[in-house]
């Protein structure tokens, strides 16, 4: 394998999505690298949703082609490298939270004392510790939030991608998971992320921006910003969107 090859851990090509004839993704090519934040960026409905779940697995493209970690997508085995924190949550609530953290690091192969040790570390990375015994029902939506995201965490991947994972987070403890974000890809996890949230989109390494289904640029925030005279990720979005100020 070429070192570029090796270099990329998601690459899509060409994918388009049409739900009831209705095209909603046009041919979407992006590389994304081994170890980077990449964030999404895009208005609502523009598109993020529908591309990052087939990068998931979890849809399938109409056409066009997603590879991740050289295994083209879906798969069902690439759920072991992958966390996927989806825009909804998706957990059981008349379950508490470790019943909850327990049933999906049993699916993901954790056990034992691995799991205990994963369970107390993404509970405190969360701020969910004093609340790991409660049932999710009882949660608060940002608790939730937190949870879903300590889920996908939970296995450890070396792929994560998260749907807006920050919504309804206060913005300390934002910080400490963008912190953590950039831990986990200094030690080799590739992390893409979607958001609506301009100062998180500064915090990524390169950002793609969505608009109407199609890519409409790619870089890092500081190029993105030069190429458009931006003072901002905000104003370099609505240059490329058509919107000069
Ligand atoms: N299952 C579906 N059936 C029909 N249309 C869909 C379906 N899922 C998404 N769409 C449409 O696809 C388009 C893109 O939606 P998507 O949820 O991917 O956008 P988004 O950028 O993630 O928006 P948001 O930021 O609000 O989550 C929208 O027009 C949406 O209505």
């Amino acid at each position: 394998m070429a070192k570029q090859e090796r270099d990329i851990c998601i690459q899509t090509r060409n994918v388009c999505r049409k739900f009831n004839d209705k095209e909603v993704l046009h041919g979407i090519s992006l590389d994304v690298r081994r170890s980077e934040i990449f964030g999404l960026l895009g208005p609502s409905g523009s598109g993020k949703t529908t591309f990052v779940k087939m990068i998931a697995g979890i849809d399938e493209a109409t056409s066009g082609e997603i590879d991740v970690l050289g295994t083209r997508m879906p798969k069902l085995k690439m759920m072991n490298h992958i966390g996927y924190m989806a825009q909804s949550d998706a957990m059981y609530a008349e379950l508490t939270a470790k019943e909850n953290l327990e049933f999906f690091g049993a699916l993901f192969g954790l056990r034992g004392a691995k799991m205990k040790r994963r369970i107390d570390e993404v509970m405190a990375l969360v701020n969910l510790t004093e609340h790991v015994k409660r049932p999710v029902g009882a949660y608060s939506g940002g608790m939730k939030r937190r949870l879903s995201l300590a889920i996908a965490l939970l296995h450890e991947p070396e792929v994560l991608i998260l749907d807006e994972p920050t919504v309804g987070i206060d913005p300390v403890l934002r910080k400490s998971i963008w912190d953590e974000f950039d831990n986990l890809s200094r030690q080799g996890t590739t992390i893409l992320v979607t958001t609506h949230v301009m100062d998180e989109a500064d915090k990524c390494h390169r950002l793609g921006m969505i608009r109407d289904g199609s890519l409409i640029a790619v870089g890092t925030p500081e190029a993105l910003k030069l190429e458009t005279g931006s003072a901002s990720i905000e104003e370099a979005f609505l240059y490329y969107g058509g919107v000069r100020a």
